[in-house]
């Protein structure tokens, strides 16, 4: 773990019977980084995921966030330590607006209380003080949502709905957000919104990202550092020029991403 790490596997072995889907598998996230977990398919992303966010409990190893050994932690846990993470199919409501959203999201980091005066009196949202319209209006405008942040869930493609669970996870303001499969089902237009808006985050705030991706050439694209994993293994890590020009991921993309988009280029 280096000095200026926030969050750190060390030595993740990860057995599902006789089976080893992470075997001694180490990855550093330094502060207010990029990096990308990526790997072919059965490769062990999800399950590495599931350990970094405290979903799954590993074998063997440890999972280190800023100062604390957070390996046994629940997902809980790691949220009040500043821990927030995103989902491949967004889990939001689909009649609230792009607004609501991350007003409620605000009140759970800043007045807890209120939130649950508001919900359960049924008046419905009360008038919001000026230090959360400020914060709200803030990430709207980082994340681009201002012409749709009146606008219901329902009503928007999927493109917006992960701007918006972006939005959300960083109205709690965490310091590191785990994104899963952020591209899944974007279209190219839209893959290149949510990358920008993400670098910009990183560059705007005290946060790091990690995120694990089936598109290579996002990753490639965006994050500071990378790591590979094959058949549970981490076969690479570094620099997206490293990964692009390492024999061993090349090989096992044989066919897939990066040789395939490299050609397209
Ligand atoms: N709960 C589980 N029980 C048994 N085996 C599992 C479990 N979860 C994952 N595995 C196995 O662990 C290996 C790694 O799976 P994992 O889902 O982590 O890979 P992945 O890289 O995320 O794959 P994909 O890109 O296809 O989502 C696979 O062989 C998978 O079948």
């Amino acid at each position: 773990m280096s000095a200026s790490s926030r969050l750190s596997a060390h030595e993740v072995t990860m057995r599902f019977g006789g089976l080893v889907a992470l075997d001694s598998v180490s990855i550093d996230v330094p502060q207010r980084s990029i990096v990308g977990l990526v790997g072919p398919n059965g490769a062990g992303k999800s399950t590495l995921f599931g350990v970094l966010s405290g979903l799954l409990t590993p074998t063997s190893g440890t999972v280190t966030f800023d100062d604390a050994d957070v390996t046994r932690a629940s997902a809980r846990t790691r949220a009040r330590l500043g821990m927030a993470r995103t989902f491949q199919h967004p889990e939001l409501f689909s009649t609230l607006t792009v607004r609501d959203h991350i007003v409620l999201a605000d009140r759970i980091r800043y007045s807890r209380a209120r939130l649950w005066t508001d919900l359960f009196t049924g008046r419905g949202l009360r008038r919001p003080p000026a230090d959360e319209t400020a914060r709200v209006d803030d990430l709207i405008d980082t994340l681009g949502l201002g012409p749709i942040a009146h606008r219901a869930i329902g009503d928007l493609p999927l493109g917006s709905c992960r701007l918006v669970e972006v939005a959300r996870a960083l109205a709690v303001e965490p310091t590191l957000m785990l994104l899963d499969e952020p591209s899944s089902g974007l279209d190219v237009a839209e893959t290149a919104e949510l990358a920008a808006v993400l670098q910009q985050v990183v560059a705007d705030r005290d946060v790091s990202l990690l995120f694990v991706e089936h598109d290579v050439e996002l990753v490639l694209r965006i994050c500071d550092s990378v790591h590979v994993l094959d058949f549970g293994v981490k076969i690479a890590a570094g620099t997206p020029e490293e990964i692009r020009n390492d024999p061993a991921v090349r090989a096992a993309y044989l066919g897939e991403d990066v040789t395939s988009q490299e050609k397209a280029r």
